[in-house]
């Protein structure tokens, strides 16, 4: 597991394109039949990728975070971005399509991942695990992709035009911290979460995927006042502390998953701010 410790927003000045990459890119979370996973201080949230192909590949525990078992003191969800795949939680089978979500609770044991169909055309399964520590157990819950809470935001004209899909959230499957969703961008709509927004009590993650190979997003990322940017290709991560902006332009459209922990779980305590004052 590697490990990323917080960092404040005094160090981002200072730092140059590589340190920035190695702070908040998480390039390679997907490699065939490996799990591989970050532990980002920032509200201890660990993100994991696991790309199963020619065998099931069981989540292990991390010396890193002291348990005897992945999920004895913490709870995660789960999105695949790529093939068909299924899951596997102490016995229950979930078969999980591109872009469908399972929460899982605090206290499972045993979780293993295989591909359906490593060779179709979407690949092997990609599965993207966001967790952070839980103070009790949540039951496990499969959402299928588009089943969230919608919300339609942005506008064609301004090229944002995008659907929202919450997963785990307040009014939808519970979890301790963990927040989770999906978002679409319309074809020909290119930026996210554009007016952008900070919000101090919540982290949080992006996972782009379904963007072209050849295709970046310049992802958006600092305290609104002195922002630097990450180019991001498919399938890679960014780690957004509290502090920063979180938001990006593509050269293609493509989707992200976005999964936040902290504070709080209200999606809509942001602070938000007029794009004239960003600098
Ligand atoms: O705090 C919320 C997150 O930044 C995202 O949910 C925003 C997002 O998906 C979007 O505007 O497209
Ligand atoms: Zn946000």
């Amino acid at each position: 597991m590697e490990q990323r410790y917080a960092t404040s927003p005094e160090h981002l000045p200072g730092m140059g394109t590589a340190e920035l990459r190695r702070r908040y890119l998480v390039e390679n979370l997907f490699v065939d039949d490996e799990v591989n996973a970050v532990y980002t201080h920032h509200d201890r949230v660990v993100l994991v990728g696991v790309r199963p192909v020619t065998t099931t590949v069981a989540l292990p525990t991390f010396p890193e975070i002291r348990s005897e078992y992945f999920f004895a003191h913490r709870e995660g969800g789960i999105v695949n971005v790529g093939g068909r795949g299924t899951i596997s939680v102490d016995g229950t089978t979930y078969d999980v399509g591109h872009g469908s979500c399972l929460y899982v609770g605090r206290g499972a044991t045993d979780v293993s991942f295989t591909s359906s169909d490593s060779g179709g055309e979407q690949g092997p399964a990609r599965f993207y695990l966001v967790s952070a520590p839980a103070h009790t157990a949540y039951p496990t819950t499969f959402v299928e992709a588009g089943q969230g809470a919608v919300r339609e935001l942005g506008d064609p004209l301004t090229s944002n035009r995008r659907t929202l899909n919450q997963y785990i959230h307040e009014n939808g499957v519970r979890s301790c911290q963990v927040v989770m969703g999906v978002t679409t961008l319309h074809p020909g709509s290119m930026w996210n979460t554009m007016p952008a927004h900070t919000h101090d009590r919540r982290m949080e993650a992006y996972l782009y995927f379904d963007l072209p190979d050849d295709a970046r997003v310049i992802h958006l990322m600092g305290e609104p006042s002195e922002t630097r940017h990450l180019v991001v290709g498919n399938e890679q991560a960014t780690i957004s502390p509290s502090w920063s902006v979180h938001s990006g332009v593509g050269t293609a459209s493509y989707s992200f998953v976005w999964a936040m922990a902290g504070e709080n779980q209200s999606f809509d305590d942001m602070d938000g701010f007029p794009v004239t004052e960003m600098r």
